[in-house]
């Protein structure tokens, strides 16, 4: 289904926001298509290395001023940008459907997602306290101010188009930066829109550049920048250490959430019903797009078959399809590489005896459809066992101790999210403490918080975003010693 008319046609707009004025995209543009159909939705410009540096260069005379503003001065902009991102879910809703490809309620919800970490920003800069810290002489005193790092440069993915730019902007502006920003190529409208309802908020333009285009030359002119200086970005673990390397020269504070391969653990003692429930948003959600998704499932022999079976019917029972069609759960795949990386997973554990149990191929409908897919008796020997998925395919482990099943959770250079199901409350402290992952879900599938730190450890990434602590990313601390 073609995407429906806007409310607001104008936030749909095929430019770039450079330095306080909007590009248009020119001969050389990029056109982006929707994933559901490959319809063309639009086009924009294909910027690079010279513009990336004229929004550097806006942004560090821009970003005085705006930091001398007051906090609550600043918060009212941010809150102004919410209210009208809230005001325009419906739309902002339907082009991420139209570009992304997920449900457009899952749309929807997670414009709403996105907004909730600009509100929760707009009300933590308010309180970016200092410290007064008693003096180590007589007539010493030791105050620490936290202020803006100054230029900030972010570059986010295709996987959820407005809220991981909310995520970064939300609390940089807050703090009193300025930033720069790359969003992915499929997505770019979804980030477009936010910078035409920003201008509208009274955000000054210059602070806020947005562009598409080449990424390695935009990459490469912000991580070569002395100018910029903090880097954040949310992809893939492979980028990140390429962005981490490049930005070593200058030696910029870095953000860095990656690619995760999220252990599911649901021991014996689980509520058996709640899990499947848990498993489906923790697996499902966004089709298995999501750096957080379960990518590998352990269940404790007792409640295995039980599991098995009550995880495929419920997902039996969901439907995948166009995004703008009513009661769809699952959309497309991104794109051709996603399907196939998919198709590899699926063939080479059926190839090395897993049993599929519901889906396994590709879906009827053709394109980037892939039918959602449980497996049986998976084992460590399969590619699903140590890469990444990101597609909507459950693997089963079986396993028999809490001992060997966190081993087995622990066992992966990445430690972004993990889950677990149990009801045994000693058991639930020791799995928390024994999971080397930034985040735990306990008894939920669904972690995703403005108000909660995110992020990972090991090859997961670097730092926290949303909680007061995604504030302190974009801040340095000043300590002022007084001879009084
Ligand atoms: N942690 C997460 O949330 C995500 C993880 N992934 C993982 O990564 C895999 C690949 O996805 P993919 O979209 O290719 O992820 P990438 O890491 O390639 O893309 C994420 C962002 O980085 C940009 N980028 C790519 N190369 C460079 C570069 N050399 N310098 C600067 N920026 C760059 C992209 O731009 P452009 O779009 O223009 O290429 C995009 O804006 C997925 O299958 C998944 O496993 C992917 C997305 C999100
Ligand atoms: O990095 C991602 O894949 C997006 C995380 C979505 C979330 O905040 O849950």
């Amino acid at each position: 289904m073609p995407m429906p008319k806007l409310n607001d046609p104008e936030l749909l707009k095929e430019a770039c926001l450079v330095a306080g004025k909007w590009v248009p995209a020119g001969e050389n543009a990029i056109e982006v298509t929707n994933p559901s159909t490959g319809e063309v939705i639009g086009r924009v410009p294909k910027l690079g290395a010279r513009e990336t540096d004229e929004a550097i260069e806006a942004a560090r005379i821009a970003q005085k001023p705006w930091a001398a503003r007051t906090a609550e001065d600043r918060a009212n902009v941010l809150m102004k940008w919410h209210d009208l991102m809230m005001a325009a879910q419906d739309d902002l809703g339907a082009m991420m459907t139209a570009e992304q490809g997920k449900p457009l309620a899952e749309a929807k919800g997670e414009v709403a997602y996105g907004a909730s970490f600009i509100k929760w920003f707009a009300e933590e800069c308010r309180r970016t306290n200092g410290e007064v810290i008693p003096g180590h002489q007589p007539d010493k005193r030791i105050v620490v101010l936290k202020q803006p790092v100054g230029v900030v440069a972010a570059i986010t993915p295709w996987n959820f188009p407005n809220a991981m730019i909310t995520r970064k902007a939300g609390p940089a502006l807050g703090a009193g930066c300025a930033m720069v920003l790359k969003p992915a190529s499929q997505t770019p409208f979804s980030a477009i829109a936010l910078g035409v309802l920003a201008e509208r908020a009274g955000l000054p333009l210059e602070l806020f550049s947005i562009l598409t285009g080449s990424a390695s030359a935009i990459g490469g002119a912000m991580t070569a920048s002395p100018t910029v200086r903090a880097l954040t970005f949310t992809g893939s673990t492979e980028v990140g250490a390429k962005l981490y390397e490049q930005c070593a020269p200058t030696i910029k504070k870095l953000g860095l959430e990656l690619g995760g391969n999220a252990p599911f653990l649901v021991f014996d003692d689980a509520d058996v019903d709640a899990a499947v429930d848990g498993a489906v948003i923790a697996k499902f959600r966004n089709n298995g797009q999501t750096c957080v998704c379960a990518n590998r499932i352990y269940v404790q022999s007792g409640v295995y078959n039980e599991f098995a079976e009550k995880l495929a019917a419920k997902v039996g029972s969901m439907k995948t399809g166009d995004g703008f069609d009513e009661g769809i759960n699952f959309g497309p795949l991104i794109d051709e590489a996603g399907l196939e990386k998919v198709r590899e997973h699926v063939e080479d554990a059926k190839s090395k005896g897993a049993k599929v149990i519901l889906g396994g191929e590709a879906h009827e409908k053709g394109g980037t459809f892939w039918q959602p897919t449980v497996l049986t008796g998976v084992d460590t020997s399969m590619k699903v066992a140590t890469e990444e998925t990101f597609g909507p395919v459950a693997p089963l482990f079986r396993f028999e101790t809490e001992e060997e099943a966190v081993d087995a959770a622990n066992a992966t250079e990445f430690g972004l999210a993990s889950y677990f199901y149990a009801r045994d409350l000693s058991r639930v402290w020791r799995v928390s403490e024994a999971l080397d992952y930034g985040m735990v879900g306990i008894n939920t599938g669904l972690i995703s918080t403005a108000v909660a730190p995110f992020g990972g450890v090991k090859h997961s990434g670097l730092g926290r975003e949303g909680s007061s602590h995604g504030m302190e990313e974009f801040m340095e601390l000043k300590y002022l010693c007084m001879n009084v």
